[in-house]
């Protein structure tokens, strides 16, 4: 199920049920008066219990959950360090925004409608979890992370405290240029921000400049049986008040000392992970 799909709260089946367990059969095959009262008062029962239940289905929505930074304010400075060590060895600066260089796509181009088969609407309250962590890194208070060099992997991401299911963890920050223009782009960071229906408006994060730490996190495997396991993020594009972003989301409980994972190719089948472990 995705993230933000509504969870169905029904009484799925229950009238059949009541059919089924309800079913009268005069004796003999006679019909008497008793019996058709009997046929009548029950008709009648069923009626009234069809109305007192819920007409519609009422969904439950899943809604964000901001991510906690660490308590330990070492803890934190430790997690700030690592991003800053990654990200110096691969000389990025840190950004944890969607940046418009001049010689790229202008913000304008970045319009959520012109995606292809349209994009969810980030809700309020969830909109309002996005500004919360903004608001909690510019202070300092970053998500409970720590970037973690591995010889197989490269730079990996580190829950460093648990990690609740549906937390918003990061997002996906760089600088915002059209797919035409990185047709021969060789970097393993490219993220799609907008698959239009013309694909000249089609846009994408390149993380290759200005970075933050989403740019870190592992994929898994789409070729290997199991690897879909690992998978405990997703990468979910939003319309945030008229403009696409990216969002990386817990999909389940991530225990201390995990390594994050998610499908790299969740919206396209482009990403090459034949060799991923
Ligand atoms: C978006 S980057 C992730 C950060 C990268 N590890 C680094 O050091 O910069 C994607 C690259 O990381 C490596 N990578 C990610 N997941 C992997 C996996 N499951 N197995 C092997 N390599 C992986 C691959 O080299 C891939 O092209």
């Amino acid at each position: 199920m995705g993230h933000n799909e509504p969870v169905w709260f029904g009484f799925k089946g229950s009238v059949i049920k009541l059919n089924k367990k309800n079913k009268w059969k005069p004796k003999n095959g006679v019909f008497n008066c008793f019996t058709v009262l009997c046929a009548i008062a029950l008709l009648d029962s069923r009626k009234r219990k069809k109305r007192t239940g819920p007409s519609v289905h009422h969904k439950k929505k899943r809604r964000l959950l901001p991510y906690v930074p660490s308590k330990d304010p070492d803890c934190r400075l430790q997690q700030m360090q690592s991003l800053a060590v990654a990200l110096t060895q691969l000389n990025l600066e840190f950004s944890d925004d969607l940046t418009y260089p001049p010689n790229m796509a202008p913000r304008s181009a970045n319009q959520a409608i012109l995606e292809h088969e349209g994009m969810q609407v980030l809700c309020k309250e969830d909109f309002e979890t996005l500004e919360k962590c903004r608001a909690m890194a510019k202070r300092g208070e970053c998500p409970p992370l720590l970037i973690v060099y591995d010889s197989c992997l490269g730079y990996t991401v580190e829950a460093d405290d648990l990690i609740k299911d549906l937390t918003l963890i990061a997002e996906y920050a760089g600088d915002v240029d059209y797919l035409k223009a990185r047709d021969d782009d060789d970097g393993d960071s490219l993220m799609t921000l907008l698959l239009a229906t013309d694909p000249a408006q089609s846009l994408v994060i390149s993380p290759d400049k200005r970075a933050n730490v989403a740019r870190f996190l592992s994929g898994i495997n789409n070729h290997k049986p199991g690897s879909k396991k690992k998978q405990n993020v997703k990468c979910v594009r939003y319309n945030v008040k008229g403009e696409s972003r990216v969002l990386l989301v817990a999909t389940r409980d991530i225990q201390k000392g995990e390594k994050l994972y998610y499908d790299y190719n969740g919206y396209e089948n482009e990403y090459p992970t034949h060799n991923f472990i």
